[in-house]
């Protein structure tokens, strides 16, 4: 029945829209609704004047390996690996349905599995207020997997963009990242450099590029151009990448704040482990019915 009412033009299916400190995402519960050109959907839905209005699309679906799948698409469509505000949305999102009553959960994405911890809501019971995700180790050489680069490590690498040359350090984070140190963040103009970078040669599947500014060893400034979805206000997956470039680079310690332009993430890169604990808000704005055209 559901299969049906989706398939057909004109039907409306459910949706909420949610953020991770502005990086904002459509959410179908696709354990009810059914997805046939998500693609296409993620275009049309993300459209901030013509659509929703959103970074992309996210489903949740269900999984053998893990307790959920998410799948995510870029603004323009382009499918995604890895999420970091959205994946602790999602976890927000079936918490509060009920759709699960574990405060700790394993989500399978194309970057693998991650694990989650929901922390309530302090004041508003049954309520997921922030959530830290293990985002698993970078991967910084080349032939093993989704690496930006076809070299082994890029640490500090020059590249020539729009005529001026850059040094930017790769690391994929499950989807693939280049980080610029930069003294100044705020007068970059991200319109004009940020598509010369993630459609530069040297970035076969395209880049999402983080600008950062180290404030201090725990704390950069980072704005960010995503693939597939222009400047966002914050990039989980882009934090991280940050902060590894930020040691690889010895400017920051393996613990830091960062300012995103839409609020705050932090970022332990553990050094026993060698995994990466994200932390950061997560947050509902609405729910609604989208008709499929
Ligand atoms: N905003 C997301 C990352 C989306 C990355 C996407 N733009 C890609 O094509 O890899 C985050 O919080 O991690």
């Amino acid at each position: 029945m559901v299969e049906q009412k989706n398939a057909v033009k004109g039907r409306s299916m459910k949706f909420s829209k949610m953020h991770g400190i502005g990086n904002d995402y459509i959410y179908v519960n696709c354990l009810e609704e059914t997805v046939y050109e998500p693609e296409r959907l993620a275009k049309k839905i993300s459209d901030r004047h013509f659509g929703v209005g959103a970074d992309g699309l996210i489903l949740i679906c269900p999984s053998m390996k893990a307790d959920f799948a998410m799948e995510m698409y870029n603004a323009d469509g382009s499918p995604g690996e890895m999420c970091g505000n959205g994946i602790r949305c999602l976890g927000k999102y079936v918490y509060e349905r009920r759709i699960t009553a574990k405060k700790e959960l394993d989500i399978e994405t194309k970057a693998g599995i991650r694990h989650l911890r929901l922390f309530a809501n302090p004041k508003e019971k049954g309520r997921i207020s922030m959530v830290e995700v293990d985002m698993g180790s970078p991967v910084l050489e080349a032939d093993q997997v989704p690496v930006i680069c076809e070299h082994t490590l890029a640490i500090d690498e020059p590249i020539t963009v729009n005529g001026v040359e850059y040094r930017m350090t790769g690391v994929s984070m499950g989807n693939p990242h280049a980080v610029v140190f930069t003294n100044h963040v705020r007068g970059l103009e991200l319109e004009w450099l940020g598509p010369a970078f993630e459609y530069h040669g040297r970035f076969p599947r395209r880049v999402n590029v983080e600008f950062a500014e180290v404030i201090d060893s725990a704390t950069l400034k980072v704005r960010v151009w995503e693939r597939g979805s222009g400047e966002t206000l914050a990039c989980g997956t882009g934090a991280c990448a940050a902060v590894v470039a930020g040691v690889l680079n010895h400017l920051t310690e393996r613990e830091v704040t960062v300012k995103l332009s839409g609020g705050e993430l932090f970022v332990n890169w553990q050094k026993d482990t060698d995994k990466i604990l994200l932390t950061g808000p997560a947050a509902h704005v609405f729910d609604g019915e989208y008709m499929i055209s």
